[in-house]
């Protein structure tokens, strides 16, 4: 069941001199972990601003053509156009780039409790999701903390539970790891695998792609508002020559093996000696 999907998508922003967004086709599968790719500049951060409706409903500009999410408990089906954000926000998750704008509670599971008690749920509802929430980004022993004092990971980790708690169908992460240093990085990308044994459907936007060619279902390449490009991580990455065209940056392993004339190694572990030492 898709779960997403984008039709021929338009989206110009005002004063502009030309699209963001320029014809997107674009479905996402239930549970599937897709990453968006492509040159600065390319849309996609314009993109999954449309995904929960805060383009065009806060961040107005020409839009034509359609994005649909679906609730697969519900069954409902949601135009972004005719929905108002908050109700998007309960089927489409953002976690940001800058943990900090989105923290301001003063423990860390009132921070995840906040958006579920908007939501009026029961407390002991609210009780279970923050605890399962922080269970899955591995924040349960830091309950009482106050947010500014947690690490950049810790942070990064806190917001991507507060949208975990919200139950969403789909979670969007745009640029989750690029303010922190590498072992925050590595937790959050720990999370993320946890999210997807979860069954979360989960669409990262990522400056560094060597975590996306490991472990993305799909990867979509987006150029000058469009889709280049899509396919599994090998598929993609056969495209090497070209995706290097775009300036995109990729994996040593890959550029490595397009070098040598091998056949695309998606991670350093996958470089097996292919030279038999002659004694
Ligand atoms: N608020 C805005 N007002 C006007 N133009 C904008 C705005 N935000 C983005 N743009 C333009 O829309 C196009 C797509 O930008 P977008 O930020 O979506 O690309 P991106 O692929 O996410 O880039 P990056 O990798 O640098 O974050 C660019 O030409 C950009 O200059």
């Amino acid at each position: 069941m898709n779960v997403l999907e984008v039709r021929n998508l338009r989206f110009q922003y005002p004063r502009s001199k030309k699209p963001a967004l320029n014809g997107v086709n674009l479905s996402v599968r239930r549970g599937e972990m897709v990453g968006i790719i492509g040159p600065s500049g390319s849309g996609k951060s314009t993109l999954v601003l449309t995904f929960n409706g805060v383009i065009p409903h806060s961040i107005r500009g020409d839009f034509s053509g359609e994005v649909l999410v679906r609730n697969p408990s519900t069954g409902e089906e949601l135009r972004t156009l005719e929905t108002p954000v908050s109700k998007l926000s309960t089927v489409v998750g953002l976690v940001l780039q800058n943990p900090e704008s989105q923290l301001f509670n003063m423990t860390v599971e009132d921070e995840v409790a906040f958006a579920l008690e908007n939501l009026g749920l029961p407390r002991e509802e609210i009780e279970e999701r923050v605890s399962w929430a922080l269970r899955v980004v591995g924040l349960e022993g830091k309950r009482e903390e106050f947010p500014p004092n947690l690490s950049g990971g810790e942070k990064q980790r806190l917001g991507i539970a507060s949208v975990l708690g919200m139950k969403t169908t789909i979670i969007v992460m745009d640029e989750t790891t690029s303010q922190v240093d590498p072992g925050g990085k590595k937790e959050v990308e720990n999370v993320i695998l946890r999210l997807r044994k979860e069954g979360v459907t989960v669409i990262i936007v990522e400056h560094d792609y060597r975590f996306l060619f490991r472990n993305a279902d799909r990867i979509v390449v987006l150029k000058d508002g469009r889709v280049f490009l899509e396919g599994t991580p090998r598929e993609v990455a056969r495209r090497v020559g070209e995706l290097l065209g775009l300036g995109i940056k990729l994996p040593h392993s890959l550029i490595l093996s397009h070098r040598l004339g091998l056949p695309p190694l998606l991670s350093p572990e996958e470089f097996q000696p292919r030279v038999t030492h002659q004694r």
